[in-house]
């Protein structure tokens, strides 16, 4: 039997209000400047993640990767649903001890350091507060994370504006390590970087794992580093999970329409230039999102059925999950 996973996100949904200024005569003849949507950012999304296992999660941009990875992460609180953490249930997004157990790494590290404050403070402010480490042994503490993420301890005075994009990063994943953590949620955390210093970053989160047995929930819009990095991969389309499955499987035979669509995008190396083949039509507003099977409008095998049914998402195999009425 397999152990309790690490984090268990169970029929989750986040739904966010949209105020929408509305302009023109008809609005102000109806005497409402602005009206109220309400975003499905994530539809009922089960996802369980176990330990050291590395989950990466895809789709186009607005399909609700980051606010998934947020409610994960304990940013958000989801709107409906259940969150377990090792078996036990989170309430109102669980407590701080919890949520220290999950930490994000973010695409743009120089927006989520404090500009004013010096290394020490960035990484050692958490674990202090805490009470996870004391006094002075923060210093030394401090040049040990520094140097597991293969920074000189010595950087620890400097401020964040005088390191390059790639340690910058390192600095974030420093500060996520502070407080020992069991899982990290990445979201988009190598995409700013130049693709060397992406493979170095892809390189030090592997022997992270492998070091102390993390696991990481890895938001990419790069399918080519998710297939490098991630034991299973899930697919999302507007809010909604379409496909699950292990990384061989789906990356050599994906089921979903949009699983296979998606997968065409694979950047191909043909006489050293990157092709793409985008997913054919435009990606619905999650405003108004069709009916039945979201992906029903772009689908080349959808018929009526799917344009009125929600499909369910079906285990088809071990470990492999499909939403399609065709599969
Ligand atoms: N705080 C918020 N308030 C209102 N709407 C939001 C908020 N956060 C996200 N959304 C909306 O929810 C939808 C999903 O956004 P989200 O950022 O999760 O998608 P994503 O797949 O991560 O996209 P990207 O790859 O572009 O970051 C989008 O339509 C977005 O506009």
């Amino acid at each position: 039997m397999m152990a309790e996973p690490l984090l268990k996100l169970q029929n989750v949904s986040k739904r966010f209000s949209k105020r929408i200024d509305l302009a023109g005569k008809i609005a102000r003849r109806l005497g409402a400047r602005i009206s109220e949507q309400t975003v499905h950012a994530v539809d009922d999304v089960s996802i369980d993640i176990h330990e050291g296992e590395v989950v990466g999660l895809v789709g186009e941009s607005g399909c609700g990767k980051s606010t998934l990875g947020r409610v994960a992460a304990g940013i958000h609180a989801p709107s409906e649903g259940t969150i377990h953490w090792r078996g036990n249930k989170l309430e109102g997004g669980g407590s701080a001890k919890d949520r220290m157990r999950v930490q994000m790494v973010f695409q743009d590290p120089l927006s989520s350091l404090n500009p004013r404050h010096r290394i020490d403070r960035v990484i050692g402010e958490a674990p202090r507060h805490h009470g996870l480490v004391k006094g002075r042994a923060v210093d030394a503490y401090v040049a040990e994370l520094l140097e597991k993420v293969g920074l000189d301890p010595s950087y620890r005075t400097r401020f964040p504006h005088q390191f390059s994009g790639g340690q910058r990063q390192r600095i974030a994943i420093a500060r996520a390590l502070a407080v020992r953590p069991e899982l990290i949620v990445c979201d988009e955390s190598v995409s700013a970087l130049d693709v060397s210093v992406q493979a170095q970053v892809l390189n030090l989160f592997m022997d992270l794992r492998r070091e102390l047995g993390l696991a990481y929930l890895f938001i990419s819009h790069d399918l080519g580093v998710v297939e490098h990095i991630s034991d299973r991969v899930v697919i999302m389309y507007l809010g909604r999970v379409v496909e699950s499955a292990p990384t061989p499987e789906l990356y050599a035979k994906p089921l979903h329409p949009y699983a296979h669509a998606l997968l065409n995008e694979v950047p191909r190396l043909v006489t050293g230039k990157r092709v793409f083949e985008p997913v054919k039509g435009e990606i619905p507003s999650p405003l108004d999102p069709p009916s039945g099977c979201h992906f029903h409008p772009r689908c080349p095998i959808a018929d009526s059925h799917c344009a009125k049914v929600k499909p369910d998402l079906r285990e088809v195999a071990p470990g492999r999950s499909v939403a399609c009425h065709k599969v």
